[in-house]
Order: structure tokens, then C-alpha cells, then sequence
């Protein structure tokens, strides 16, 4: 249960269904881990349902079916990975727990590595990589590659890639008035790996390949439960919690969230709305899990409405983190100065 089936095989799903295809079985949401906070399902709608479109539109997160976004590239097994993606150098992520927590190596430099516990990355080459995941055994560091599709793949990844559903995204880009798509990372992990609660500043359709992935989102307003780590720090964005072990002392607000669930199978799209934060979790038993995204900027913010919308404030702490941050220069002096602006005045 590595893969999906390798492209030859396709052919044959394509005869015609001789009776009806199989229902599919709501995988329950009870699967993967335990949690302390209530969560409701995400909505699970035809990709041209009118009322995915108006969710899209709304910024809610909804999890589209059949839109055929990446079945071409439903073949990409590991196998056929190895002979096609090229001779490219991949990012694989090792982590000494099932947490992957993103660190920005452009902060990492000027900010020390003791933050980076029992997480560490390698360039290496695709077929490096199939080694290590088909060798891994109980013990080993986990890995995750997550890697941004460039030129340099093999032609037929690029004709698989030109024959995903451009014509729905685009039209989606343009609907939304999205700004430029940024990038699509390749992410393929182990079951049970874990990338914890985060937002990212961008648009994302989130397209599943393999394996099954349990979503927990979070609508940006709860900047306040999540404590993200200060803009400067390498894991900016990054929430400080831990879902599994939440420390209510430190992180108080933690106790009052609600998610919004879903368990993405292969051929499922989930849209992440931009600022909505987010926790994806790579079940047990459903084999190795890849994925594919699709970064959209946002587009151009027309008149600013009042009240403002809590992904705006998001972005008004972010402009004033950062602009404290350069003008004082210096990253010790941010938090005394943070404190004598804020405690005892504003509390
Ligand atoms: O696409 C995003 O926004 C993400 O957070 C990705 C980072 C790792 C991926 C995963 O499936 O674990 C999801
Ligand atoms: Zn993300």
C-alpha cells in the first residue's frame, strides 16, 4: 500500500464501471489522535458544487471531490518517482519525534540552531531518499521530503504536471482574484507524521496523491489561543503549542479553540484558506502519504472595510513585530521593549 498504482495500470480503471463505483466509505473522524477541543466536520462538496464555490469566496475551508486536479498524477509511486523526477536534490526533513515543525533557513542564521530540538535537514537526491523510507525502521529519525516542484524534473512529471486541471485552478485563481500561484510543493512522508499547527500567508489547494491525511484548521481568529513565535524567530508562523501535550499554564487561551476537521483521501482537494491555521496529520495505517499544494499571494486588498477582518490584524502585528524588530536592531532588546509598551498598560 506504498503507492498508487504505477500510470500503466490506469488504462484499466479507465473501461467503463460495469455496475455503479463503489460508495465511498466516510472515514470516520475519530481516526488519528486523540484531541482535548471539540471540532466540526469540514463541508465535503462536488468541486463545482455552487456552494464550494461560495465557501472558497467566503474563505472557509472545504474539502472538494473529483475535480481531477492531480490525477495525472496519481501514478507517482515511488518507483516511478525515482526513474522520473530527475537528478535534482530534494529537502528531506528528519525529525527525532512525529512533529515536523517548519523552520525558515533564511532566519536560521543570524538566529543559532538551539531552537532546531531533534529536527534537522538533508539535501539529497530522490532515490537517497526511497532508501531511507522503505528502510525505516522503529527507532530511526522519521522523514518527510517537502520540496518545491521546479524545472529539472523528468518530462514525464512535467507532462503529468501540465496535465493537471489548469483550466478549474486558474479560473479559481481568477474568481477569487488570488494573487500569482507561488509555488507547488511535493510532500511525501511516512504514516503518523505530524506537521503542527500553523498559518501560512497565502491561498492553498491542497491536492492529496496517496494515503489519507487528517486536517485540523483553525480560523485566524484564534491568534490568541495559538501563541505563534515571534516574527524574527526561524519559526515564525509556527504556533509554540503542543496539541498533544498542551500546557495551559503557559498557553491559557489553548483551552477554548474548536477545529474544523477533515480526512483528505487520494483525489480529495482541500482548500486552506490564507491566515487559517492548520494541523496535518499522516494516518497510521494508510501507508506512505504524498501530497501536492498550490501557494496562491493573496490579491490586491481593495478599500479597507471596517471592522477589520482578524487575518488583517494578523498582518498589522506581523508589519509591527517586524518594523519594531528592525528598528531596535537587535533581537534582545524586542522583548523588554514589547513588555514596557504592553504589561501594566494594556492588560
Ligand atoms: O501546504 C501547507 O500549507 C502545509 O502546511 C504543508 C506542510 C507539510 C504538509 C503536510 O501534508 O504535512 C502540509
Ligand atoms: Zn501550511
Amino acid at each position: 500500500n506504498e503507492n498508487p498504482t504505477p500510470m500503466s495500470a490506469k488504462s484499466e480503471r479507465n473501461e467503463p464501471a460495469a455496475s455503479q463505483p463503489p460508495k465511498r466509505i466516510e472515514p470516520a473522524l475519530t481516526a488519528g489522535r486523540k484531541r482535548f477541543f471539540p471540532t466540526e466536520a469540514i463541508p465535503r462538496l462536488h468541486y463545482n458544487d455552487p456552494k464550494a464555490n461560495e465557501l472558497i469566496s467566503q474563505e472557509r475551508p472545504v474539502v472538494l471531490t473529483e475535480s481531477n486536479l492531480v490525477t495525472t498524477a496519481m501514478g507517482w509511486s515511488l518507483d516511478f518517482l525515482k526513474i522520473n523526477l530527475g537528478e535534482g536534490y530534494f529537502s528531506v526533513y528528519f525529525s527525532d519525534t512525529d512533529k515536523f515543525r517548519y523552520f525558515d533557513e533564511k532566519k536560521r542564521k543570524d538566529f543559532g540552531d538551539d531552537f532546531l530540538v531533534g529536527l534537522e535537514r538533508k539535501d539529497m537526491k530522490f532515490p537517497e531518499f526511497v532508501e531511507l523510507i522503505r528502510n525505516w525502521k522503529e527507532g530511526d529519525k522519521r522523514i518527510y521530503l517537502q520540496q518545491a516542484l521546479t524545472d529539472g524534473v523528468g518530462k514525464r512529471i512535467v507532462i503529468d504536471f501540465l496535465g493537471f486541471n489548469w483550466n478549474w485552478i486558474n479560473d479559481q485563481q481568477k474568481r477569487n482574484n488570488w494573487g500569482q500561484l507561488t509555488s507547488n510543493l511535493l510532500f511525501i512522508g511516512q504514516e503518523g507524521n505530524i506537521t503542527p499547527v500553523h498559518y501560512d500567508e497565502q491561498q492553498n489547494f491542497f491536492a492529496q496523491i496517496s494515503g489519507k491525511k487528517k486536517c485540523t484548521l483553525f480560523p485566524p481568529e484564534n491568534f490568541d489561543s495559538f501563541y505563534p513565535y515571534p516574527v524574527h524567530h526561524p519559526h515564525d508562523r509556527q504556533s509554540q503549542v503542543d496539541l498533544d501535550n498542551p500546557d495551559f499554564e503557559k498557553f491559557p487561551k489553548l483551552s477554548s479553540i474548536k477545529g474544523h476537521e477533515a480526512i483528505v483521501e487520494p483525489g480529495d482537494v482541500l482548500y486552506i484558506p490564507m491566515y487559517w491555521w492548520h494541523e496535518i496529520e499522516s494516518l497510521a495505517d494508510s501507508g506512505i502519504a504524498t501530497s501536492i499544494n498550490f501557494w496562491y499571494k493573496a490579491g490586491p486588498t481593495g478599500k479597507i472595510e471596517y471592522p477589520l477582518k482578524a487575518h488583517q490584524k494578523v498582518a498589522m502585528m506581523r508589519n509591527i513585530e517586524k518594523m519594531i524588530t528592525e528598528a531596535l536592531n537587535n533581537y534582545e532588546e524586542v522583548t523588554p521593549f514589547m513588555q514596557s509598551m504592553v504589561l501594566g498598560r494594556y492588560s
